[in-house]
């Protein structure tokens, strides 16, 4: 039999295996974070649990920094300061926050007025941060796109935030692997989001739940790197933890001359060549689900209802709820149709469109802009579209497009040419739809709300969208334009990176495209031997005894346990009275009487029982933990979660029970219907009724058990590992150089980064113990 080392490995195995830094006996790693990459929404509470326990960023040169979600797509020319700028008290708080805290902590950061300013997750491969093989982890779901690189790149909540700027390592389990391989060759007017829009109406948005996927098949290999990152973007959608693609030529194409890639015919840039044509997964290596997709079943694809797996081809009609068997399919359904106001049987030609979105994470790169401007080059958009928008993913793509003209053929037929944002993807600036207007978006979730309160969004690829604005309806692009202007991109397509920072002399220079100012210093050092473990502790938790309220859904997503609106926040408190925002309130502000919460006496509830599966689904935001916790939820029951959301549970001392047993599921939500109390001891696994009488037991993972029962600190159990950190850290810098300092700060500091990362002492949430904790 093959030893462990000799058996056949898939690419998620490898690049896992490779940032082990420690693995306990019970399969939990303090797995290493080659790149962290950090945005507005997601990081003042991180920042501010470091200052509070005296931590500094352990290793400045792998963290970059950019604001997006919150920031206007508005003409920048006069753009002067964030301050200024930034009309909305609240965004222009979260933006001013992050500006303050990478001056505070020293980190390479790009901000508004700055042509590198774009979408987290469109800059970091942009910039070459994103290489191969390596592990790349931000406050974001759609991390997930930087696996197009065959990176292991996943999205985390605050909680992890904070845990790898002070440590830069995560606590972990390894996934489990799926591949999902698409052969053949797509049909013209077929583009990857089709690609990856067909393959979460197969699995599902929860197909994915606990699995890295890796995408293969000679489809995607043909793909471009942007149409590659597309596919991992989406990964999240499907309810996977990342998404990869193996690395090969077009990938080192894609990478050549990008700043913080090792530069090209270099030592480092052979050696790196190396190492990344290893990391293809190896012939026999087994997968625990396998999904085949024939690529010539794909054909172009559109949403019709509120979750991203309501897919059908745009040649398709509406679907009915009688289509369905299962009841929470059907009532999903129902809801659906009534949410999107759509009527069975509807040709998907035949809706009507009022806006049009061009742009976000999945489809505002370089490509996608010139695959929607060679649909409507030359025409002009429908007279009932109100408003048509592209927005740029990021400065550097806008400034390219501009270079090739693209603007001016949008701006031509209608459309608005904005600046780099998230903008109307989540409509966290004021790019929102308003209630029951119907949008053509190339963005990736569709849940209600989503682009704005009672907003309808249909998902689909840049030059479906271009197609839709031209019609004024859905509508198939095939029809719209021969089928040779919607040919699959192929390649990698060239963009130039503006201002190239190799040419970069003087420091100002330098100081000025970072936004680095001048008085700080190449180490921020907030560790004192005394100062740590001073942040806010955290309660036990052993039984929880209280009301439960019953949840009769499926797929309930981050959106609607709490809505973008709600995240503008730079604290965890007080978000109890958005938590449900949506389904608690009616459209005027008032109360949902039939809503479970508003209920008595469910008004009290301690402990939410679920009865559909995939709770938590979409976004990272710890938001949606930290609402439920404010309301007074310390506990849920569900058949099952999405795994980010999971995650962010345990950090906040909360206990997320995954309950697969629907039988003992339902006798546990009976009482919860009958509105008695429920019992939940985690220390003996078991959930009991009122009077003390067992209803179930369940599964729980000892590690994380352990650390809810002692209220053990995450970050105080990994800097206990100190030593072999900073083992692991020498060993990359000989195997992996070029991810030590990278680019700009390597140039910033003059020389080689030294990393301080200071010993702590043990801490215990909170408290500083003189004892180790243990593991
Ligand atoms: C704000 C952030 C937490 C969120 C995410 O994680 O996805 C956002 O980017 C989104 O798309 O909803
Ligand atoms: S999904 Fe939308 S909001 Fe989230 S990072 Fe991407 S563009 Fe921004």
């Amino acid at each position: 039999m093959p030893s462990a080392d000799t058996q056949p490995r898939t690419l998620y195995d490898k690049v896992f295996q490779d940032h082990i830094v420690n693995q306990q006996p019970d399969g939990t790693v303090l797995l290493y974070i080659d790149r962290h990459l950090v945005h507005e929404v997601t990081s003042p509470q991180a920042f501010e649990g470091l200052k509070n326990a005296n931590r500094k960023v352990r290793r400045p040169d792998c963290t970059l920094a950019t604001t997006d979600h919150n920031v206007p797509t508005t003409p920048r020319k006069n753009f002067k300061n964030v301050a200024d700028f930034v009309k909305e008290e609240d965004s222009r708080l979260q933006c001013m926050t992050l500006e303050d805290n990478v001056k505070e902590f020293g980190l390479t950061y790009f901000g508004l007025g700055n042509q590198n300013q774009g979408i987290v997750h469109i800059i970091g491969p942009e910039q070459g941060f994103t290489l191969p093989g390596t592990t790349v982890v931000c406050g974001d779901s759609h991390t997930s796109t930087h696996g197009a690189f065959g990176a292991l790149a996943f999205g985390i909540g605050t909680s992890e935030v904070e845990h790898v700027l002070a440590t830069q390592c995560l606590i972990t389990k390894k996934s489990k692997n799926m591949r999902v391989q698409v052969e053949g060759k797509l049909a013209p007017g077929v583009t990857s989001k089709d690609i990856i829009l067909h393959v979460i109406g197969v699995i599902g948005t929860a197909g994915g739940t606990g699995a890295v996927i890796e995408f293969c098949g000679s489809a995607i290999r043909e793909l471009s790197m942007e149409a590659r990152m597309s596919i991992c973007n989406m990964s999240i959608e499907g309810g996977a933890r990342a998404g990869m693609i193996a690395p090969d030529q077009i990938t080192y194409d894609y990478l050549k001359g990008r700043p913080l890639a090792p530069k090209v015919d270099s030592n480092e840039w052979k050696r790196a060549i190396n190492y990344w044509n290893s990391l293809k997964s190896d012939d026999g290596a087994k997968y625990d689900i396998d999904v085949f997709i024939d690529a010539k079943d794909i054909t172009p694809t559109v949403s019709w209802g509120t979750s991203p797996q309501d897919v059908v081809p745009i040649t398709g009609v509406v679907p009915s709820p009688d289509d369905f068997e299962d009841p929470n399919k059907k009532a999903s359904c129902e809801r659906a149709l009534e949410y999107m106001g759509l009527t069975p049987g509807t040709k998907m030609e035949d809706i009507p469109v009022d806006k049009i979105f061009i742009g976000s994470c999945t489809n505002a790169r370089i490509e996608d802009l010139r695959a929607a401007a060679k649909i409507v080059q030359g025409k002009k958009i429908a007279p009932n579209i109100k408003r048509a928008m592209v927005v740029p993913g990021s400065g550097n793509v806008k400034a390219q497009a501009e270079r090739e003209g693209l603007d001016q053929i949008f701006v031509d037929a209608g459309f608005e040419w904005r600046e780099a944002g998230c903008s109307m993807c989540l409509g966290m600036n004021p790019d929102i739809l308003s209630p029951r207007e119907r949008c053509a978006s190339t963005s990736n979730r569709n849940f209600e709300g989503r682009q704005g309160a009672l907003g309808r969004t249909h998902l689909m690829s840049p030059a479906m969208a271009a197609a839709a604005a031209i019609v004024g309806k859905l509508a198939d692009v095939r029809k719209v334009t021969g089928t040779d202007n919607v040919a699959p991109a192929k390649g990698s397509p060239k963009l130039d990176v503006a201002p190239e920072f190799a040419d970069v002399d003087s420091e100002e220079e330098l100081d000025r495209i970072l936004d680095i100012p001048a008085d700080v210093g190449p180490h921020v050092n907030h560790t004192s031997a005394t100062g740590a473990g001073t942040s806010a502790g955290l309660p036990k938790f052993t039984v929880l005894k209280g009301i439960a309220a019953p949840l009769e859904k499926a797929n309930v997503d981050t959106d609607a346990i709490i809505p973008k609106q709600f995240l503008k926040t730079i604290k965890r408190t007080g978000l109890g009275s958005a938590l449900f925002h949506p389904l608690r309130f009616n459209e005027d502000g008032s109360e949902n009487p039939s809503f479970i919460l508003n209920q008595e006496p469910y008004r009290r509830s301690k402990i939410l029982v679920v009865t559909g599966p995939n709770f938590g689904c979409g976004s990272s935001r710890e938001h949606a933990p930290w609402a439920l916790l404010d309301f007074g939820i310390k506990c849920i029951l569900a058949p099952s979660y999405a795994d980010i959301f999971f995650n962010n549970t345990f950090k906040n001392g909360m206990l997320p029970i995954a309950m697969p047993d629907q039988a003992a599921l339902e006798r546990i939500a009976d009482e919860a219907r009958a509105g008695r109390e429920i019992e939940v001891d985690l220390p003996n696994q078991v959930v009991r009724d009122a009077d003390g009488k067992e209803l179930a037991r369940f599964d729980v993972e000892e590690f994380r058990k352990h650390c809810l029962v002692e209220g053990l600190d995450d970050i105080g159990l990994t800097m206990q590992m100190e030593d072999k950190i900073a083992r692991f850290e020498q060993k990359r810098t000989l195997d992996t150089p070029w991810l030590d300092g990278s680019g700009y700060l390597k140039k910033w500091r003059k020389g080689p980064v030294k990393i301080e990362a200071a010993p702590v002492p043990k801490t215990n949430r909170g408290e500083v113990k003189t004892d180790p904790v243990e593991w």
